[in-house]
This record gives structure tokens, sequence and C-alpha cells, in this order.
């Protein structure tokens, strides 16, 4: 039974509470959270590890006229729980039910929609701004893991904070751990940050003695100021934030709830930029998680005992044969060399079998892109793998870096099309359109893992410019995998001849929409259906002599209809001034909520029923 947790309808009532009772409290929440998420999924031990700090937040602070900005936000269920949304907890990244994130709409304490990461520092800064320009007392503060540190914007703030100087609290979250462990220069110095706190304690008297010496004149000042500045380098203290404007504060001990309070008031009362640093155990409070919390990131329902998934996964996934045939090519090809930006499970077995041709950049997916146009330049075959979504980031890098330059690399998105239960920040449903219009690039999509594979092999082969390749979450469609080809660049299939109209597909449809014409063929609806394989370059051929045989071409994609790839054939149709009907099946100009792929894609239309329902209407309305 939640004795306090059912008692705090809002972070006012965390105030009346004892340290004792916030620490009982602390581990109610943490069952809470474990229980609901064996059943949900969710980002487990992230969260358990955030229990504390979001205690000694809401209790130190004023929210939400205090502002805490959550980096990514999977560390937020803790905040969930305490400001108003227990009721609702268990329909977490449910359809309809609560976000796996912050989200604005949900929640007056929450400031910021939140999934990418690296965000907080800026939006916080600019949050501190508006409160400066509007008189206004509030603190803002972000909260930021070592893993989102390592990215790019986060830094770009930092710098920019140091220079405005305005009162904004950066609370590092170090628990030494990205999803995988944590990478980079930045995470060594950490590291050593972190090492042992006799030194900081060391370092404390050794400054508060110095800072007397003035008295004694110039030279003894000027020596000791040196002296200092040593003392400041052996001890490794928080320098690098120091140089960059920011007083530092830490480290400290991220589960205590008491020390944590105090640093909170302290940076408050400092002002200007304050960067506290607490140390974290991630997975903290649940052996599995603790022991191995990289297994325990992103979960689906589990057993809670046993910590083991209550789902097998016996079917290959999209992800799983991916990496096969990238390590098989690998084996032959030792020109190929694999980069990651912080997802290294994606391509895991790469990095245990090739150690030197794996990079894992970090949460730095622009810097990933215009790496590998380097290494690719220099005549390596780099194939760059990341989520679709966050490729966004990278935009301006595949427009310079890569096309540009003609680049040969190999991009990978995995995530194409809707990922289900992270929601809006996560599905990957704008790559056809944010690659198709950049010159030099080719860009495919797979009807199912085998050709998947396909495509990893014509990737590796195709030296003329950048080549694209996007992909699903979750499992293939269990086909038999047998020796992957070479496509022939452009060129698309008829999977099934028909009378009536044609349906051009592209990678996730393709089964789908293959399916639905065998059953209109009952409503007496013949269709032919093409596997496109290619959104750039479009098999033009094959679309011309099908818009020659037909009044109707439907067009089908798990991607946003604007700029995707019924615009393209659009396009192409108007360009060679043919006048037919065309009608494109893909997601609305709008962003799609969180639930299972399944009930999003029944929701869409994306699915059997959807697919054949649209081509009735439209041959009927026709
Ligand atoms: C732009 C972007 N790239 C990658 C991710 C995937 N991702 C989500 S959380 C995470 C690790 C974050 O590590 P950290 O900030 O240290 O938080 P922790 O999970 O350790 O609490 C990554 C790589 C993301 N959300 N956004
Ligand atoms: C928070 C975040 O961005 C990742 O943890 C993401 O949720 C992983 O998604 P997958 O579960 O699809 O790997
Ligand atoms: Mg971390």
């Amino acid at each position: 039974m939640d004795e306090l947790l059912s008692k705090i309808n809002s972070p006012q009532d965390l105030k009346a509470l004892s340290y004792e009772e916030l620490y009982s409290l602390a581990e109610e929440i943490r069952d809470e959270i474990i229980i609901t998420l064996s059943e949900t999924g969710g980002h487990l031990a992230s969260s358990l590890g955030a229990v504390e700090i979001t205690l000694a937040l809401h209790s130190a602070l004023d929210t939400p006229q205090d502002k805490i900005i959550w980096d990514v936000g999977h560390q937020s269920y803790a905040h969930k729980l305490i400001t108003g949304r227990q009721e609702e907890f268990s329909t977490l990244r449910q359809y309809g039910g609560l976000s796996g994130f912050p989200k604005r709409s949900e929640s007056e304490y929450d400031h910021l929609d939140v999934g990418h990461s690296s965000t907080s520092i800026s939006a916080a800064l600019g949050m501190a701004a508006a409160c400066d320009l509007e008189n206004k007392e509030e603190t803002v503060l972000s909260v930021i893991g070592d893993g989102a540190l390592t990215g790019g914007i986060a830094f770009e703030a930092l710098n920019h904070a140091g220079h405005l100087n305005k009162d904004l609290i950066v609370l590092l979250n170090d628990n030494e751990m990205s999803i995988s462990k944590n990478v980079g220069a930045v995470s060594n110095y950490l590291d050593k940050l972190r090492v042992n706190p006799q030194l900081h304690r060391a370092k404390e008297e050794v400054e508060n003695i110095i800072n007397k010496i003035p008295a004694l004149g110039n030279k003894v000042l000027k020596t000791a100021g040196k002296f200092k500045d040593a003392i400041k380098y052996l001890v490794v203290s928080g320098i690098l934030f120091e140089k960059l404007g920011f007083t530092y504060l830490g480290p400290i001990d991220g589960h205590n709830i008491k020390v944590l309070k105090e640093h909170i008031k302290n940076a408050e009362e400092i002002g200007g930029p304050v960067l506290i640093h607490a140390v974290t155990q991630k997975g903290k409070g649940y052996p599995p998680a603790e022991n191995t919390p990289a297994d325990y990131h992103g979960v689906g329902p589990f057993n809670v005992r046993t910590g083991k998934a209550k789902r097998k996964k016996k079917q290959l996934t999209y992800t799983q044969a991916y990496t096969q045939s990238l390590i098989d090519l690998a084996k032959a090809d030792e020109e190929i060399v694999a980069i990651t930006a912080a997802m290294p499970k994606g391509t895991g077995d790469f990095e245990n079998q090739f150690p030197d041709r794996f990079y894992d950049v970090g949460i730095a997916e622009q810097h990933a892109v215009t790496f590998g146009a380097g290494l690719a330049l220099e005549g390596a075959k780099p194939f760059i793998t990341i989520y679709s979504t966050f490729l966004q980031r990278a935009y301006d890098q595949i427009f310079h870096d890569l096309c540009l330059q003609q680049a040969p690399v190999k991009l990978a998105l995995d995530r194409g099309g809707l990922v289900g239960k992270d929601g809006e920040t996560h599905h990957g449903v704008f790559d056809f359109a944010y690659l198709r219009h950049l010159p030099n690039i080719t860009v495919m999509a797979p009807k199912d893992e085998m050709e998947l594979q396909s495509m990893v092999k014509t990737a590796a082969e195709y030296e003329a410019g950048p080549i694209a390749f996007r992909y699903p979450r979750g499992k293939g469609r269990g086909v038999k995998l047998k020796n992957p080809k070479s496509l022939e660049i452009g060129k698309g299939e008829i999977l099934r001849e028909g009378k009536d109209a044609a349906i051009l597909a592209i990678g996730s449809m393709v089964y789908p929409a293959l399916e639905a014409a065998e059953e209109l063929t009952r409503a007496g609806i013949d269709l032919t259906v093409v596997n496109s394989r290619f959104v750039k370059p479009l098999d033009q051929e094959l679309i011309l002599n099908l818009a020659q045989q037909f009044d109707t071409i439907f067009t089908i994609e798990e991607h946003v209809l604007q700029g995707g790839f019924g615009s393209a054939v659009t396009e192409l149709l108007i360009d060679n001034n043919l006048k037919l009907d065309v009608a494109r099946i893909g997601l609305p100009d709008k962003f799609i909520e969180h639930g299972t792929q399944q009930e999003l894609k029944a929701k869409y239309g994306l699915d059997v029923a959807g697919i054949k329902s649209k081509v009735k209407s439209q041959l009927q309305e026709g």
C-alpha cells in the first residue's frame, strides 16, 4: 500500500515531510514505477536513478512557478507521480494514456515537450532570459544526464549561458551511462571529477587558506594565485565548467535528498549560471537494473521477480537483420566501418567483432554524419546507423557534407515509420521528405528483412554518392533469409498484376497493400501492386507505363503525405503532363500520438482494412 505516495497530490505536499518520510516516499515511488512498468514497459533505469533528484527539486523549489526542464524526459516518471498524475500512471505510454515524456498539454509542471536529447539547457536559458525581461523572480533549472551532455547543442547552450550570465541552474545527473556506457572526453573528465572526494576536500581547504593570503602582499599573492591554479588542476576541480562561466558545485551524492536540497538552495543564492554535479546510480533500487542498466534503459513488460522480459523475442527484428548483413559484408570488406550516435545496441555485434572499425560518437548525430563524410572521402565505407527521428538533427550535414560532396556514405535509418509508444517525438515519419529533395542522394525502403539485407549489400557496393535506406522498428515479416542480392538502382518490381488500378507501395506498406489487393478481389476489384523500393530515384519507366494503363494510381507509405513518396510520384506525373486520379495513402499533416504500432496504423488507415476501404471509396467515387 502506498501510504505516503497516495497522499501526494502536488509537490506542495512534500514540504511537510521529514527527510525520513521523503526516503520512504522514494521507495514507494520506486515500487510504483517498477510494478507499473512491468506491465506497460518504459524507461525504467533512468527513472529509478532520478527519484531522489525529483523529490529534492520539488521540495526545494516552488514548482510550477519555478521551472524544471527535463532533458530527454525519459527520467521523469517520479515527477509525473508527484505532480497529480498518479491515477493515470498505469496508462503510461498506452494509446490515449499518459505520455512517456513530459508534455505541456499534460500538466502545468511540464514546461517543454521533450524526447530528443540535449535541449534542456538551451530551453532553460531562454526561459531564464524571459524571466529577466519580465522582472520575474523564478528559478529555472535544467536536469541533464551525462549522456545528454555529449550532444553539441548542450555545449552551445553552456557556452551561451556563461556569456549571458543569467540565473540558471543546471543539475547534471551523472550516472556514467548513456543508453550504453557513456563515451567521450567529457565523460572521461566527469570520471575524474567523481573520484576521491577527499581530494575535493583538500582542494577546498587549500583554497580557503590561499584566499586569506592577499593580506601578505603582492608577491605572495601572485605566487599564491599560481599555486591556487596549479592546485585546481592537480585535484581536478570543476574547472571546465568554471572556465565556461558556471559556478561548479559538487560532485555530490545524487541520492542524498538533504545534500541535494542544500545545493539547490545554495545555487539559487549564488546566482548566475551554476552547475550542480550529482552522481547517481542508473537503475537504483532494482537489482537487475543496477547490475546491467543498459538492458533496463527501455523495457517491455517484464517479470518483476526475475527481471526477465515477459514476451520472448523469437522473430528476427529488422535491426538484427541489418546488423547481421553488415557484419557479413564487413568480414569480406575491411573498408566497411560502422558509426552510431550513442545507440550501439543496434550495431552491438559489430562493435564486438570489429572494435577498431566501430565508432560511438555520443549523442552527436550532426558530428556522426560529417565524421562519416570525412571517412568516406578518404576511402572508407562508413555505415552510419541512426534512428530516423534523430537523423533530423543532421539535415544540414546531409546536405552540405554528404550530398554536396557526393560522399559515398551509407545512411541506415532505423525506426523508420511509426515507432509506437514513444509517440510524437520518436516516429520516423519525415525521412523520405527530408532526404528526397536533396540532390545526389539515393533513398530506399525495403518490403521485408530479406530485402533490407539486399539494400545493405547494394549500399556497400554503391560509390556514386550518399545512399540511405529506412526500415521499421520491431519484428521483420519472418521471411526466409537467402543470399542478399545487389539491387538495380531506381528499379521497383511488380508483385501482382490487375486490371482496375495500380497501387505503388513503399517499404513496410508493400505486404499490407498486397494483402488488401488479394482481399479486394472478393469485392470485384483487381489491383496491380508494385514494390517501389526506391523513393529516389523513382522507377520512372515503370510508373509512367502504369499511368498509361490505368485511370487511378494509389500510393501508400508509412510517412507523412507532405513531401513523401506519394508526392514524388505525383510530381513525376504532373511533370509528364499525365492527368489521372492519384490517391495518396499515408499519414496526415499532424504529429502522431503514442500507442502501439498496430493501433496507430489502424487509426490512420495504414492497415489492410484501411487500404481496402480507401481503394473502394476512391474507385466507387471515381
Ligand atoms: C537526439 C537524440 N539522440 C538519441 C536519443 C536516444 N537516447 C535517449 S536517452 C539516451 C541516453 C541519455 O543518457 P543520459 O542523458 O545520461 O540519461 P540516463 O539515461 O543515463 O539517465 C539516448 C542516447 C535521443 N533521445 N535523442
Ligand atoms: C528515450 C529514447 O530516446 C530512447 O530510449 C528510445 O525510447 C529508444 O527507443 P527504442 O525502444 O525504439 O530503441
Ligand atoms: Mg546518464
